[in-house]
């Protein structure tokens, strides 16, 4: 827990920070990931109708202003098409705001939609490699940020330049030069541009990372707040927190001073534009080429056209960049195979073949070679950290071997569809997890079966031994669990897994040290399930407890991510003298 602070650096150097930040490959990704959201179409098209209308109301009402400017008053044709065209103006424009707002909510939601289908759908290591809580609180900002993007940024410049297009065809009307003069003025303003966008790239992207670590550091204190306070670390962590709220300070400050950049920037080029439209203006005016009424529309058009480069679009699509990155990243990643043979022909042994497994360069297991009876129950024994875990969760899938692989029945398990494989294959692992909710819920989470009759669910709560303490639940199994499934023991938790298991009908059970939290007469009642399941499945149980060897058929000894030794329970403690040692009897003898 004891975390190092990354502190900020002072001075320039940290506007170099932000300038440098820059990524390849972004648009490609973007564009990716776009063609995997469903986008808004019909809204979209109505929205981009009311925008060129509004464009072409724009261009009137300037001229209309320009006319009325140089003395063309006329109330018919002047006036009253003017203040029609601005009631028109105004509520065309309310219209377009809204549906932009709908178009961004829209999209917003498909992509949250299409990124946790992706990301619940990506394999364990995913969930390993990324820290989950992060990554959450990361989805969900950052598809706001990148539908605001679609709509505000790159819908926006295409409409922009339409407009500019638009205004340059009518400025052209009255004299060609004058659209050039215009036109020299462009590389500036897009110079400016991209600087700005440079710097707000890198400070957004930092101040979204410094938050959502701040997010995942507070969710992980405050969902272990007993650890904390049994630690007596409330002090530490207070100070942890605030060291973190200083540091996100910092970073807002400077992200609203290099916001507020822009505005003087584009200030100094305004008045530039304004030094270039005048002489320029009035060269063409005092010479006759343009009339006044058309000199106080370039005049007019000149300065919108300068709004549109200090609208900041080129800082927006930067500032969003790392949203991009991140949502394209996950998008980019592959999924879980889905496809493959149906689970009917999964009989047979379950066999190791010179399966290497690592985790990152961590090494776990290397050309292991086991079989697994297809019948009875198969204990896993083995030191801590010797790769047990490990080993059921190849068994499972959850993940894949890096080399060799997985067979059952002669079959890939990795040709199986995963689904139906996973139907057949039921893994009890080391902690029984919960989520809020109901308890019947929580029963049947994964119980594929449109309903299951309340009978079965009374002969599974009997056969794991939780009937009674589920009867005397207030609300039985209709008891509303908390966060984590808080409102029951661990040791009932564990029951009430075991008896979930037996709903699903498993032809393989995996158990994780899946009941150590269970008193002896529990596991007794526990281990008569097992037996029972046993007699129609295979069952793999991780453990060297007294129960575990007495009721397993067969032992395999792991040591170091190696087979050292298999066999009946009795033969091996008849020859192996790590065996031995490992269940404590070598301690007990003497
Ligand atoms: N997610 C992970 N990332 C990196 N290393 C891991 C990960 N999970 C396990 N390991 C490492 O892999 C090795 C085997 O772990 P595994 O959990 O399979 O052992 P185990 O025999 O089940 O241990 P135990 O009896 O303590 O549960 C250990 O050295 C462990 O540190």
């Amino acid at each position: 827990m004891g975390d190092r602070v990354q502190r900020p650096n002072s001075g320039l150097s940290r506007l170099y920070d932000g300038f440098l930040k820059s990524d390849k490959g972004i648009y490609r990704r973007f564009f990716g990931m776009i063609r995997k959201t469903k986008l808004p179409f019909v809204w979209l098209a109505v929205y981009i109708i009311i925008r060129i209308v509004l464009v072409k109301f724009y261009i009137d009402v300037t001229q209309y202003t320009a006319k009325m400017f140089s003395g063309d008053v006329n109330f018919a044709s002047i006036i009253v098409p003017f203040v029609l065209y601005t009631l028109a103006n105004a509520g065309l424009s309310a219209v377009s705001t809204f549906i932009s707002w709908v178009c961004i909510a829209r999209i917003d939601r498909n992509m949250k939609r299409m990124v946790w289908r992706k990301v619940i759908s990506l394999p364990l290591s995913f969930f390993e490699r990324n820290k989950p809580k992060e990554l959450i609180s990361r989805i969900v900002s950052d598809a706001e940020q990148i539908s605001q993007l679609i709509i505000f940024v790159f819908l926006e410049v295409a409409i922009q330049i339409y407009s500019l297009w638009a205004v340059l065809t009518q400025i052209s009307s009255y004299d060609g030069r004058l659209v050039w003069s215009l036109i020299a003025l462009f590389p500036l303003f897009i110079v400016i541009s991209v600087v700005l966008g440079k710097l707000n790239y890198g400070i957004a992207d930092t101040v979204n990372t410094k938050n959502a670590e701040f997010t995942r550091n507070l969710s992980e204190t405050v969902g272990h707040a007993e650890v904390v306070k049994a630690y007596g670390r409330e002090e530490h962590e207070a100070k942890r927190s605030q060291r973190r709220i200083a540091e996100l300070y910092r970073y807002s400050i400077r992200n609203s001073w290099i916001g507020q950049l822009s505005g003087p920037v584009f200030a100094i080029t305004t008045a530039i534009e304004f030094i270039v439209i005048a002489l320029v203006g009035r060269h063409f005016l005092s010479s006759g080429v343009i009339s006044l009424q058309e000199w106080i529309a370039f005049f007019a058009f000149s300065a919108n056209i300068v709004g549109v480069f200090s609208a900041g679009y080129w800082s927006s699509f930067k500032a969003a960049q790392g949203s991009v990155n991140r949502v394209s990243h996950i998008v980019a990643q592959t999924e879980e195979r889905t496809d493959g043979i149906a689970s009917d022909s999964l009989h047979g042994n379950i066999v190791f073949e010179d399966v290497s497994f690592f985790y990152g360069e961590h090494q776990v297991l290397s050309k292991f070679r086991a079989s697994i009876s297809a019948s009875g129950i198969t204990a896993i024994a083995g030191p801590s950290g010797s790769g047990k875990t490990t080993l059921l969760n190849l068994i499972d899938r959850l993940q894949t071997p890096d080399s060799g692989r997985i067979t059952v029945g002669g079959i890939d398990v990795a040709d199986y569809a995963v689904a139906g494989y996973r139907e057949a294959v039921v893994y009890i692992p080391q902690n029984s997890v919960f989520f809020a909710g109901t308890l019947r819920q929580n029963f049947l989470y994964g119980v594929r079966r449109e309903s299951v009759p309340e009978d079965e669910l009374n002969d599974a709560l009997r056969l794991a031994g939780a009937y009674d303490f589920v009867r005397a639940l207030p609300g039985q199994l209709d008891y509303e669990l908390g966060e984590n499934g808080s409102g029951l023991s661990g040791g009932e938790r564990q029951i009430l897994v075991l008896a979930r298991a037996i709903l699903k009908k498993p032809r393989y059970l995996i158990l994780d040290e899946s009941f150590s939290q269970l008193d002896a007469d529990r596991k007794t009642v526990v281990w008569e399930s097992i037996r029972k399941i046993a007699a129609r499945a295979a069952v793999i149980v991780v453990g060297h407890d007294r129960q575990t060897i007495a009721h397993a058929n067969r032992l395999l000894l792991i040591e170091g991510g190696n087979l050292i030794d298999s066999g009946t329970p009795k033969e091996l403690f008849a020859r192996s003298e790590r065996y031995r040692r490992l269940i404590g009897e070598e301690e007990e003898k003497s």
